[in-house]
């Protein structure tokens, strides 16, 4: 199974299609807007959501709200493109218009996001031709595809859920997601201005990013996605590129601006004797094989071990600052200190959404590809005789 995107941040329309779903999967367009909706939210974002209102259109794979089996193609457009149509353009510009009018050319590359890096690379002195692409809007067809990956999971029993654990050093009490369900979780960050399960926590981090934002600063956070209902031994430990928690990470450092990931215990396993870090196996005679604790975060050789998968990433403060860092003009190679139009001062909340999905799509993946898929009844069938097997085994 796999997925392409195409589109810039103030083109027409981002645009993607998924190959190898299995045909007979229900899919609406209200549970991708439901996602959508949510990814444009949270505490800190800036004037650009003001502007858009996300809404998927499903043009190819899907009739009468069940999958073909033929390729999926979702589109959602961009309500600024209005704004940017002679800007964003596709065709030639007409002879008697001068560029350096409407190009809104960028020659001042901002530390952090890929204008400088992405400029060279590709030959663009108008580095607008980097920061379109490069931008996080491109996320809001991910989450549509990570929204359709949790249709099918939760076909198979498997749910899926995040929230935000921390931001600019404010950290929500990690037992406030102990003992509840994912459906609970939900519940509750669903309510949230931050996405948190910490009440008292999401109140000083609401408060922090509106002084971070006063100052012209960004700030980021960590974000923790849970999967439950999984099969013990999705994924495998015989090859590399065949390890489930390798590609987890990969999806997780994928999102625009993630520079770090965990599972379970995670880095502060480094300070932690063994015996305080490994999951004691146990079995009865109702549950088969259990822990009693998931400090490993549900992954054993690069396999799921039946626990709850729990997996954080770290978000670095957003690039675009109102009080701008030191930088060159790449025309001039004069030192400037920008001033720029908009920006998110924390997309924390938002990028909660965006591991959700993404870490969704990767779970999705792991099981189409392990089990004969075609159709959904026949991979039900077979996750469910995988259940039981394991329970025996
Ligand atoms: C949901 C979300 C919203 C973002 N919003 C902004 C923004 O408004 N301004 C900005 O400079 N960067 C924003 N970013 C981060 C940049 O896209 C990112 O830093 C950039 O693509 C460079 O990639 P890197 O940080 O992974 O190196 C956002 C990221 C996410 C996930
Ligand atoms: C558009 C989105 O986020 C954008 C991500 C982004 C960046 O540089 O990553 C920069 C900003 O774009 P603009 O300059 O158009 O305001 C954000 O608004 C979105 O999340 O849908």
């Amino acid at each position: 199974m796999r997925y392409l995107t195409a589109g810039e941040s103030h083109g027409p329309q981002l645009t993607t299609i998924i190959e190898g779903l299995p045909s007979l999967l229900p899919i609406t367009s209200e549970q991708i807007n439901y996602d959508l909706k949510r990814r444009q939210g949270g505490h800190g974002r800036g004037r650009r959501m003001q502007i858009e209102k996300d809404l998927v259109e499903i043009v190819g794979g899907v009739r009468h709200g069940k999958t073909l089996g033929s390729p999926v193609a979702l589109v959602v457009n961009n309500d600024d493109w209005k704004h940017w149509t002679k800007i964003m353009g596709a065709d030639p510009l007409p002879e008697d218009v001068d560029p350096d009018e409407i190009k809104r050319q960028v020659s001042r590359p901002r530390p952090g996001h890929a204008d400088l890096v992405g400029g060279m690379k590709y030959g663009h002195r108008d580095l607008r031709n980097v920061l379109e692409r490069s931008s996080a809007r491109e996320t809001t067809v991910r989450v549509a595809v990570g929204s359709v990956a949790k249709a099918l999971l939760n076909e198979l029993g498997i749910s899926i859920v995040s929230h935000v654990t921390e931001i600019g050093g404010v950290k929500a009490d990690p037992t406030k997601s102990e003992g509840k369900s994912t459906e609970e979780i939900r519940k509750i960050v669903e309510e949230d201005p931050v996405y948190c399960l910490d009440p008292e926590a999401s109140a000083k981090m609401v408060q922090l990013i509106d002084d971070t934002k006063k100052e012209g600063n960004s700030i980021g956070g960590v974000v923790e996605v849970i999967v439950e209902g999984l099969p013990a031994g999705i994924g495998s430990y015989v090859h590399y590129d065949r390890k489930l928690d390798g590609k987890l990470a990969q999806a997780m450092l994928s999102i625009n601006a993630f520079k770090g990931v965990e599972f379970g215990l995670g880095f502060e396993m480094a300070r932690k004797k063994g015996s305080d870090v490994h999951d004691e196996i146990l079995w009865s005679e109702e549950e088969g094989y259990t822990r009693n604790t998931n400090r490993l975060g549900g992954l054993e050789g690069g396999m799921t071990t039946g626990m709850p998968i729990v997996v954080r990433g770290v978000m670095k403060p957003i690039p675009t600052l109102y009080k701008p860092l030191q930088s060159v003009d790449i025309e001039t190679k004069e030192p400037f200190k920008a001033s720029v139009e908009r920006s998110d001062a924390c997309a924390v909340p938002a990028a909660s959404i965006v591991a959700e999905n993404v870490i969704a799509w990767e779970v999705a993946k792991a099981i189409i590809e392990q089990f004969h898929s075609d159709q959904l009844p026949q991979l039900k069938t077979q996750i469910d005789e995988m259940r039981k097997y394991a329970k025996e085994f």
